[in-house]
């Protein structure tokens, strides 16, 4: 049970990774400088970034503004999928380096499952790996098919697959699927994309005096689920690291995951037009 900003998952691999992060995608034009800067100051140790986002630049400003010491803090950044396949992937990897200003990183995904491809990108991920370039990898997007073609063509398991999830999306086979082989499940659009207007959980916000999006984001830890929400508000920034106080009754915990409907606000990943 997670009671503090601090705690961490344990990856596969011994590395710790914070069970609560800031996602940035879509935010821009300083908005995720500030963000990131906010967030550091309101405790959050994890970011989430991708070189699709365009904002690696002014994620790596927001790092250096908040002036902390670097092994503080958990970077994850993406590969993006036109830039998949070995050699593509070391030089994209270099230039997120470079626009992040950072030398080692986190967590390096494999933003889709590109087909004929993510095997590819996976031995690049490997070689930075046991290079000592990233402390841990994993892949995005990934359904348990995709995970099995990895791991007969590969040596290393992904230490973290993050997938689409939240309540109306509770991937309950795949969640169960990853737990047996270790990999972490990590939430994006855990906020349904700002859609939190649903009666259960308005209703279970007054019962815990708490917002809607802190039910989600609680649910999300009683369910052993990273979980990165993108806010560029100052306000919602810290309001949705305020979730380390109370824990939801077990009974509540379900009903959530009753309103699952597989419900995607983004593609799925066995139809994504790449
Ligand atoms: N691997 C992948 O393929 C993908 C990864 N991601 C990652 O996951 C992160 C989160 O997902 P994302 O799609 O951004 O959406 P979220 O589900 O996190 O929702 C973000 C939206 O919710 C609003 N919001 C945030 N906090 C609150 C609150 N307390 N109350 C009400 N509204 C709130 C934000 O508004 P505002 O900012 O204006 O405050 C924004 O409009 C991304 O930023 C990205 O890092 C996302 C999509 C795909
Ligand atoms: O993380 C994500 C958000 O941005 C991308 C598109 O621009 C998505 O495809 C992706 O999954």
């Amino acid at each position: 049970m997670a009671t503090s900003i601090t705690n961490h998952s344990v990856l596969n691999n011994g590395v710790k990774m914070p069970w609560l992060g800031l996602g940035v995608w879509k935010a821009k034009d300083g908005n995720e400088t500030l963000a990131v800067r906010s967030a550091i100051e309101a405790g959050y140790r994890s970011i989430d970034t991708a070189a699709i986002y365009g904002n690696e630049a002014g994620v790596g400003e927001g790092i250096r503004q908040a002036g902390i010491d670097r092994d503080q803090l958990f970077i994850t950044t993406k590969v993006w999928n036109a830039d998949q396949g070995y050699e593509s992937t070391l030089k994209a990897f270099d230039e997120s380096m470079k626009k992040l200003s950072i030398d080692t990183l986190d967590l390096y995904l494999i933003h889709w499952p590109v087909k004929g491809k993510y095997v590819d990108t996976w031995r690049a991920l490997e070689k930075l790996y046991r290079d000592g370039y990233v402390r841990a990898i994993g892949v995005s997007n990934f359904h348990s098919h995709h995970l099995e073609d990895l791991r007969q063509h590969s040596e290393i398991i992904p230490v973290v697959n993050q997938v689409e999830y939240h309540p109306l999306l509770t991937q309950k086979e795949l969640h169960a699927y990853c737990k047996e082989q270790h990999i972490q499940l990590e939430a994006w659009s855990p906020l349904m994309q700002g859609n939190l207007d649903h009666p259960l959980l308005i209703e279970l916000g007054q019962k815990y005096g708490k917002s809607p999006a802190q039910i989600v984001l609680r649910w999300d830890l009683e369910n052993q689920v990273v979980t990165i929400p993108k806010s560029i508000t100052p306000e919602r920034i810290r309001q949705n690291a305020d979730i380390f106080d109370f824990s939801l009754h077990a009974e509540d915990v379900e009903k959530i995951y009753a309103l699952n409907d597989s419900k995607r606000f983004g593609p799925d990943p066995d139809n994504f037009d790449f």
